[in-house]
């Protein structure tokens, strides 16, 4: 059962909750958690000192893999909501990244929580196209676009 207060990385089976980005199980990783705000996707992230890049501003990588994860949550959102169907149901829908593209407009303040939003620009076949905007105290930072593609069975053989 899906409500409004879950995010779709709750929804991820245990043996793909490992990731860096959004796994809820990697202890080491940020562990985004994105919900739907009407049509567009919404995360919220707190950088931690250490994401430092120069002194006060977040490191572009974090930002991008931010992005990243955000972008493949919400294409596999979006599919699920294409199909009406819940996200708990079966079988899955697993998205992985085929292309990541960032434009950093201004630098990323550290000490601010970051609010990502998502759009979905196209779904087409097995691909979804996202485009998120990284906003720190309502100014966007930074622009992103995924090419989410989803999983073919034959993945990493
Ligand atoms: C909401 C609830 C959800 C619950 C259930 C969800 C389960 C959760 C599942 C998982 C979560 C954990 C994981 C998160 C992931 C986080 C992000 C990462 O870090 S992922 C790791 C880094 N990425 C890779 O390692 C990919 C490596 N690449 C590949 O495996 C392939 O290249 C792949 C799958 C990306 C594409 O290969 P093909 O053979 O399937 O692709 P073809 O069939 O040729 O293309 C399909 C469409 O995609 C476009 N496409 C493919 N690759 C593209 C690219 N690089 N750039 C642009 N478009 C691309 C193509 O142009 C085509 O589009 P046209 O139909 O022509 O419009």
């Amino acid at each position: 059962m899906t409500t409004s207060d879950d995010a779709f990385q709750d929804h991820y089976p245990e043996n793909v909750a490992q990731c860096y980005g959004c796994g809820r199980l990697n202890e080491h990783g940020h562990r985004i958690r994105t919900c739907w705000d009407g049509d567009e996707t919404v995360t919220r992230f707190r950088p931690e000192p250490y994401h430092t890049s120069v002194p006060g501003f977040a490191y572009g990588g974090l930002i991008a893999s931010l992005i990243d994860c955000h972008s493949t949550g919400s294409a596999a959102a979006a599919m699920y909501r294409q199909a009406g169907r819940d996200m708990d149901s079966q079988p899955p829908f697993r998205f992985v990244t085929g292309s990541l593209h960032v434009d950093f407009l201004k630098p990323t303040p550290l000490e601010c929580e970051l609010e990502l939003r998502g759009q979905i620009k196209e779904i087409k076949g097995r691909k979804v196209v996202v485009t998120t905007s990284v906003l720190a105290d309502g100014v966007v930072t930074a622009r992103g676009e995924v090419v989410a593609v989803q999983m073919p069975d034959s993945f990493g053989s």
